[in-house]
């Protein structure tokens, strides 16, 4: 039976969020400049605008301007893109985030190309993917890059270990195995059609969960002694009433299996935030070394 260690991504995110403040002020002192960024909430979900909310607060927390724009669901998509354009010409926007989901017909993908890539801080724009992938300075997507943080802290160097990362969204699946490539991992992204999932699970020494079922991956597909990273975050109906969030990783199922695991909450979610805000500063610090 393995000893099961927490990985602390509340922790981790907290103590990070406080090193960027530094920065933060040491940038605003030597530049004069405030870092701002600007948040694009299109629509009414529930969900979304707690996670808004949050990304203001911290962002004000760190030093840096939030610029905050609701639209209504009614908005059409040439609301969205002049709304976008607006704030690519922006000089005191650094940074810009559409939350994602968009409402449909809202065609997110338009959208998101709108976005100048030098501001674009969720690297979702088609530039700041080719860029990572083919191994160049880039804005990268805030989820993998925490989850790419968590694992160094833990094992240190991941070069040469098997990662699997169940999942292939543009968000989560395909950045983060092009960010564990880049660490020298030998990776597989598996999803819902991967025949022998379990088995192609029980090779992993890095497991990701990025799948978005609850529960999905089960203990015995698991290798004794894995780090399990599972960026799941399911809301799901209690026993009793009420809901509760899982992630896709059978938590209790994983205890005494995986050497480390991220608990959810508490684990992945907020160093996206967190990685969020330090995209902002890169982007301010890339604008103001070129002069805009
Ligand atoms: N434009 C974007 N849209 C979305 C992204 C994104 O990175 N960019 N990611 C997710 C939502 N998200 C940020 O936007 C996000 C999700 C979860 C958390 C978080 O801290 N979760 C907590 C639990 C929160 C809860 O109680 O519900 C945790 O895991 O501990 C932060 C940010 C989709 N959209
Ligand atoms: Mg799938």
């Amino acid at each position: 039976m393995v000893e099961t260690r927490l990985i602390d991504g509340k922790a981790f995110a907290e103590r990070m969020r406080l090193r960027l403040a530094d920065e933060v002020a040491a940038f605003v002192t030597d530049t004069g400049v405030t870092p701002g960024l600007a948040v694009v909430l299109v629509g009414e979900d529930p969900a979304s605008a707690v996670y808004v909310r949050n990304k203001g607060r911290q962002t004000v927390e760190a030093g840096m301007n939030s610029i905050e724009h609701k639209l209504p669901a009614t908005a059409t998509q040439a609301d969205v893109l002049a709304l976008v354009r607006q704030l690519n010409d922006d000089p005191a926007v650094h940074g810009i985030l559409v939350q994602l989901p968009l409402p449909v017909p809202i065609d997110a993908q338009a959208v998101l190309a709108t976005i100048d890539p030098a501001k674009d801080v969720d690297g979702f724009h088609v530039v700041n993917v080719g860029r990572l992938s083919v191994g160049l300075d880039a804005l990268v997507p805030c989820t993998p890059l925490g989850c790419v943080m968590l694992l160094k802290d833990a094992l240190g160097s991941l070069a040469g270990l098997e990662a699997v990362v169940v999942g292939r969204s543009n968000i989560v699946g395909k950045p983060l195995a092009q960010l564990l490539l880049r660490e020298d991992c030998t990776v597989t992204i598996a999803h819902s059609r991967t025949r022998d999932l379990p088995d192609v699970c029980r090779r992993a020494d890095i497991l990701i969960g990025a799948v978005g079922r609850p529960e999905m991956i089960r203990g015995d597909w698991i290798k004794p002694g894995a780090t399990v990273i599972d960026v799941g975050i399911n809301r799901v109906e209690k026993a009793g009433g009420g809901t509760r969030l899982v992630g896709d990783v059978a938590f209790d199922e994983a205890q005494g299996i995986a050497g480390r695991i991220t608990p959810v909450p508490g684990g992945v979610g907020p160093m996206t935030i967190a990685c969020l805000l330090q995209n902002t500063l890169t982007a301010a610090r890339r604008q103001v070394a070129a002069g805009g």
